[in-house]
């Protein structure tokens, strides 16, 4: 494995991995990510993209290849490390939320951190302000609309003070209003970004680079604008623009 500059936030070299059940899903992906980059991962359904954010915290693990977080190599030795490190906001809020208050939720990680009280509180509060959700620290998750459950999620990551953040469709069954609100949260927080999306604008206005994935080899990687110029690369890829979007009238 070679050793990534300081800069370097997510490393993945010749990442090659099959499910138990013989299915191959990564077929030696290479992707560097530099710090407070904004990354896109594209794809249509079943390119892998999962299988790769799932490598980043080490959930799976075992295939060919390197995987580095931070420096860190991703193995058990430095799992923990890596954990605090890389926040995964996965794309269902209800399997981020468990407790019976969102205050309660977003101090849980602080807390099994061993930090102390005042610490947890602190930390608690900065992460429901970023995602604009001060004040709702003593409400039930439940009782919050989707979009606002969303936010909470990435505050219970935010509250870990990851380096690098990873969403997974984060656009997904948001209103035009939530859709929008949560672009703005996301475009304030300075992390290094990794999100998986099948919302092309969404892609063109928070990051600056795309990478498409597809059949679980890495088939295009740049400037996401002349990405979506591309209508061969798109067409190829199963990747469609909503009608009548054109990239090149985005400022
Ligand atoms: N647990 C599993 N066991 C076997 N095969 C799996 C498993 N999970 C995913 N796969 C297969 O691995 C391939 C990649 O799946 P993955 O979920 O990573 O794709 P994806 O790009 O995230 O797709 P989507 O856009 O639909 O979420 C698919 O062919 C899928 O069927």
């Amino acid at each position: 494995m070679s050793e990534p500059p300081p800069d370097t936030s997510l490393l993945v070299e010749d990442l090659a991995f099959a499910y138990p059940d013989g299915h191959q899903a990564l077929f030696g992906v290479d992707l560097r990510v530099e710090r407070g980059e904004r990354v896109a991962l594209l794809g249509p359904n079943g390119a892998g993209k999962t299988t790769l954010v799932l490598h980043l915290n080490g959930i799976l693990r075992g295939g060919r290849g390197a995987v580095r977080v931070a420096g860190l190599p991703v193995d058990r030795q430095h799992l923990q490390e890596v954990r605090r490190r890389v926040g995964i906001v996965f794309q269902d809020p209800d399997d981020q939320l468990f407790m019976p208050t969102v205050g309660e939720d977003v101090a849980f990680g602080p807390r099994n951190l061993g930090l102390p009280e005042a610490e947890v509180t602190a930390r608690v509060a900065a992460a429901l302000d970023q995602v604009g959700m001060a004040g709702s620290a003593d409400r039930p998750p439940h009782h919050l609309s989707f979009g606002q459950r969303r936010r909470v999620a990435v505050a219970t990551v935010l509250s870990m003070h990851p380096e690098i953040l990873v969403l997974d469709e984060p656009s997904s069954n948001l209103d035009p209003a939530g859709r929008r609100e949560l672009a703005e949260v996301l475009e304030a927080l300075p992390v290094t970004m990794l999100m998986v999306t099948h919302d092309l604008p969404y892609a063109l206005q928070l990051c600056p680079r795309s990478v498409v994935l597809d059949d679980g080899v890495v088939v295009a990687d740049g400037p996401t604008r002349e990405l979506l110029a591309d209508t061969h690369l798109l067409a190829a890829h199963r990747l469609e623009l909503p009608f009548g979007f054109d990239p090149a009238n985005v400022p």
